[in-house]
């Protein structure tokens, strides 16, 4: 489990990381979501002690990373798949790390199986494909199994079946009862693989909620839109049910307050033949775009 509580860091002027609270729980795939520069490598490098908190604490079960007595055996993390030393081999990489931690050799050959690595862990690091590099700072995040798993944008750069690959394994992680905690800039992505989603902006708290949650929040969520033969009979009718009603320039009304099957009734009680009706989904890009447009439109000012 990973609890960050009012978490704050500042370089100079610029605060990258401001008051932030939110917690990661075990058998839960979190999102870490957020705009360029919304501070979520900064706060993830604070999960795993590379960094200092200005202010307040994050905690890896209920623990300071520095205090872990076995670090690599309580949180595994993939921040930069590409800080491998170029000139070793896969398996050579795994088995120093795994030397250094105490970890069975056995264990190299376990995550090397796990991530699909047996083609290539006798080749050298450096003539890795992005795909392959990703899957080896998974097989080193796996390495100590730990119960918590921090993964900086693991999809990134991913062919289609690395993507799919990943999703599987962070859902079966979480399955098994671990903390997955992964960092993505696509909404639709962590949509497709996570539970919760905590999203920031300017390293500030706008969400911490389940995709659901926050597809609901989405302006055209709750929309109703219909069209019949008769919009301003039903428009009355609609109106008298205390619906908020708009009409459009096609016709078409656009109503909140009542469901979709409360459209279709009054639609028949009116009399008016319906030609369309359908309840909007809340779009996940829009509702996305909804929490962080302020944040993104702050920074672009240079306002801060
Ligand atoms: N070492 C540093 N010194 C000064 N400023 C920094 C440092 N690290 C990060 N920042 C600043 O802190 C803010 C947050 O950066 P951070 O890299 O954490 O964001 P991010 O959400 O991970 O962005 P991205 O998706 O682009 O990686 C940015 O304004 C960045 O310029």
């Amino acid at each position: 489990m990973i609890t960050a509580e009012v978490l704050t860091k500042r370089y100079g002027t610029t605060t990258a990381v401001d008051g932030l609270s939110f917690t990661a729980r075990p058998g839960t795939v979190t999102g870490f979501l957020g705009p360029n520069g919304a501070g979520k490598s900064t706060t993830m490098r604070m999960v795993l002690g590379l960094e200092r908190p200005t202010a307040g604490t994050v905690t890896v079960d209920g623990q300071r990373y520095a205090d872990l007595r076995a670090p690599l055996r309580t949180v595994g993390a993939m921040l930069d798949a590409r800080s491998v030393h170029p000139g070793r081999t896969a398996f050579r990489h795994l088995l120093a790390l795994a030397r250094t931690h105490g970890i069975p050799r056995s264990r190299v050959d376990e995550v090397i199986g796990l991530t699909g690595l047996e083609p290539v862990a006798g080749r050298r690091v450096r003539g890795f494909s992005l795909g392959m590099g990703q899957r080896l700072g998974i097989a080193a995040a796996l390495l100590g199994d730990p119960a918590t798993l921090v993964l900086d944008e693991p999809v990134n750069g991913l062919d289609p079946d690395g993507v799919l690959w990943v999703r599987r394994l962070v859902r079966d992680l979480a399955d098994e009862g671990r903390t997955v905690f992964l960092s993505s800039h696509l909404m639709h992505e962590l949509a497709l693989c996570a539970d919760r989603v905590v999203v920031i902006g300017r390293g500030r708290l706008l969400a911490d909620a389940s995709v659901q949650e926050i597809l609901q929040r989405s302006a055209s969520a709750g929309l109703v839109r219909v069209r019949t033969t008769g919009p301003d009979v039903l428009a009355r009718a609609l109106g008298r049910l205390g619906a908020d009603v708009a009409p459009q320039p096609d016709g078409a009304l656009h109503v909140r307050g009542v469901s979709v099957e409360e459209v279709g009734a009054a639609a028949g009680r009116a009399g008016v033949t319906v030609l369309e009706l359908a309840a909007e989904e809340g779009s996940l890009e829009d509702a996305y775009l909804e929490l962080t447009g302020g944040s993104v439109q702050y920074r672009a000012g240079g306002s801060r």
